[in-house]
């Protein structure tokens, strides 16, 4: 007999218990199980969002009971919505793995702000105090390093492996930048050779004890996207969109490319979602939203939809994305470690 499901539950935490209730919750017609908010929000709280009356809520949390109890439902059980939305338990198999959730940030095409998201969500999950480290994957067009205002090459670890450099708020980084005698110089390289590189960038670094260790890679469905599907252990993969983005397909291509190699898609990130003013006003820039067809797409929860900040290009060029702080990044990571809990 399962705990009894109240109205004043979280709803992350009720499909968590009972996976089974993700049909009774998209049968009432409430998408919350695949929304960044259900993270939060209570079961009533999503069914006043949507404009339950009393009694439809109560038939909808006697449903929820049902369905955990593995009763019949008033609501036709709809194909089930595998995958979709359903925040993911992805509990480390192994304790004594070092890193505990390696995951890659990917994105279809480039300039959406991949590498952007992948150093302020490190940044805010430093601050939550997680251990992270981000592995820059683009190894011709590396950009972390800088973001972070690294410098210096890697020494040898005391285990005679890769030390990683470390930005000032302790959050481990390694770049190919590190390597060049100049930032300016290009890395012309083949496949093969890139593809050495990212694995050498995970096998001889010493990451020491990390819970995340975030792979920023490059655009597109090319080599390294590839190698690191395949020949890291990669716990899953969050993608990073714009609102004009979708409309170009190049999401399907990057939802296809992870789903032939059998990845896991964990979440999906909207990025350059609108511009806020002081007075709070919000301008859609590059359009109206398409996170409701992400979450669709991808069948992953939307971890957050990122505002556009001016500031942001500032205190990348000179180093200092640490000093950046907004609560949509800090609700970000909040979600995106719901989303991946992980075991100590
Ligand atoms: N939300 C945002 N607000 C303001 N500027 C942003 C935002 N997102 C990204 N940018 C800026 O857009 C530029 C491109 O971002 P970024 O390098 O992160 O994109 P990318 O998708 O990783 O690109 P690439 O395809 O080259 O790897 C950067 O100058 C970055 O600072």
């Amino acid at each position: 007999m399962a705990e009894t499901i109240t109205a004043d539950m979280v709803i992350h935490d009720v499909v968590t218990r009972y996976p089974a209730t993700v049909k009774v919750f998209h049968g009432h017609g409430l998408p919350c199980t695949a929304c960044a908010v259900g993270a939060r929000e209570s079961v009533a709280g999503g069914a006043r969002t949507h404009r339950f009356s009393p009694e439809k809520l109560e038939l909808l949390v006697k449903d929820l009971n049902a369905a955990a109890n593995g009763e019949p439902t008033s609501v036709a059980p709809k194909k089930a919505p595998v995958g979709k939305g359903i925040p993911l338990n992805m509990l480390s198999s192994d304790p004594d793995r070092k890193i505990k959730q390696v995951i890659a940030i990917m994105s279809g095409k480039g300039g959406v702000g991949k590498s952007l998201v992948t150093g302020l969500l490190a940044v805010s999950l430093r601050r939550q105090g997680q251990r992270v480290g981000i592995l820059d994957g683009d190894i011709t067009g590396p950009s972390i390093a800088r973001m972070f205002g690294t410098r210096g090459q890697p020494t040898k670890s005391a285990s005679g492996g890769i030390e990683p450099l470390r930005s000032k708020g302790g959050i481990k980084v390694m770049s190919m930048n590190m390597f060049l005698e100049k930032e300016s110089d290009p890395v012309v390289w083949r496949g093969p050779m890139i593809s050495s590189a990212i694995k050498q960038f995970y096998s001889d670094v010493d990451w020491g004890q990390l819970d995340y260790l975030l792979v920023d890679l490059p655009p597109g469905t090319s080599d390294a996207p590839m190698t690191v599907m395949q020949a890291l252990p990669l716990d899953g993969v969050v993608i990073v969109s714009s609102p004009q983005m979708l409309a170009t397909m190049v999401v399907m291509k990057c939802v296809n490319m992870v789903q032939q190699l059998k990845g896991l898609i964990v979440g999906v990130v909207e990025n350059m979602s609108y511009f806020e003013t002081p007075n709070h006003e919000r301008y859609e820039i590059f359009g109206p939203s398409n996170a409701t067809e992400l979450v669709s797409v991808t069948g992953a929860p939307l971890l957050g939809q990122m505002p556009i900040d001016s500031a942001l290009t500032s205190l990348c060029d000179a180093g200092r994305v640490e000093e950046y702080y907004s609560d949509a990044y800090e609700a970000l990571a909040a979600n995106f470690v719901s989303t991946l809990k992980i075991k100590r």
